[in-house]
């Protein structure tokens, strides 16, 4: 397990066609502990996959540093795993296979089909270690995704998005596998989402991004007892608020983004009788 220190991390996109720039953000300080799931939370293009690519050595960042532990991030490691919105799965291979092939330069043969099955068996697929991924739903791929990072042994596991593209009872399964992952393993998570109830399901605390300046706006402690309930008092008070400062994010991005043809009123009745916003922003 180790931590990951994002250290006055900034991101400027150079497009040199036309020699102009684009600043994502421009300082980004983080603290993510050993063992803690954290998610990143903010409308569309705050640039929530860039901090995480960049955290997981995909991207490089224009500013600023990132540690995780004791040791700078030069580059991808075995130290990070990482899984995306799409599993990305060899289709040629079988679930075990797909699973095996990222461990054969670390592990002998037999022991990283033993290690595969551990985690396949984690995520609850031993019955489809020899199915090939056109026969698994999306979210069985999802898993088997989330068993291939883990099989590494990473000391941090970076999500993006990663059911986003499920459907809602997928979803609140894969929820629960992801507890439970959690709790059994403790990696350090860092989760990306755009869905304020995922993020208070899972997380220990949750940090909102703003957009144009991009960063931080604010860090939301989840102080809720696991597993929690959607139902509960508690659940729905955080949700209001971080829904309510989330909305005027997203109203100000839509007023820049529409100029004159912003119509507050128009954009309340959108978006404010959505609690859950992950589909809108
Ligand atoms: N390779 C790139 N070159 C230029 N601009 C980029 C590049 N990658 C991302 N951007 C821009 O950086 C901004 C942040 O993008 P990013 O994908 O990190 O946002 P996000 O918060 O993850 O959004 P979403 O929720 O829609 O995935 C966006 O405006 C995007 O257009």
């Amino acid at each position: 397990m180790a931590s990951v220190s994002i250290k006055q991390v900034g991101k400027t996109f150079d497009n040199k066609q036309d020699n102009t720039s684009y600043t994502v953000f421009e300082e980004i300080d983080l603290e993510v502990k050993s063992g803690e799931f954290v998610s990143l939370l903010g409308p569309s293009g705050c640039g929530k996959s860039t901090l995480l690519n960049i955290v997981a050595g995909l991207d490089q960042a224009s500013k600023g540093s990132v540690f995780v532990g004791e040791k700078a991030v030069k580059g991808p490691g075995a130290d990070r795993g990482v899984v995306f919105q799409e599993a990305a799965l060899m289709p040629w291979l079988s679930v075990l296979e797909n699973v095996v092939f990222g461990l054969k330069k670390q592990y002998s043969k037999e022991e990283a089909k033993e290690r595969a099955i551990n985690y396949l068996k984690l995520v609850h697929l031993s019955k489809f270690i020899d199915s090939y991924p056109h026969e698994l739903s999306g979210g069985m791929k999802q898993r088997v995704a989330i068993a291939r990072a883990l099989a590494m042994d990473p000391d941090v596991l970076l999500m993006d998005e990663p059911f986003g593209a499920l459907d809602e009872q997928t979803r609140s399964m894969l929820h629960k596998e992801v507890q439970y992952i959690w709790e059994q393993t403790r990696k350090t998570i860092l989760f990306v989402t755009h869905n304020i109830r995922e993020s208070i399901l899972l997380s220990d605390r949750i940090v909102l991004m703003g957009t144009r300046p991009g960063g931080i706006i604010n860090v939301f402690d989840v102080n809720l007892p696991r597993p929690r309930k959607t139902s509960s008092k508690e659940f729905a008070l955080l949700e209001e608020q971080i829904n309510e400062q989330l909305a005027g994010e997203i109203e100000k991005v839509m007023k820049e983004e529409m100029g004159d043809d912003y119509n507050s009123q128009k954009a309340t009745l959108l978006y404010s009788s959505h609690r859950n916003m992950g589909d809108h922003i």
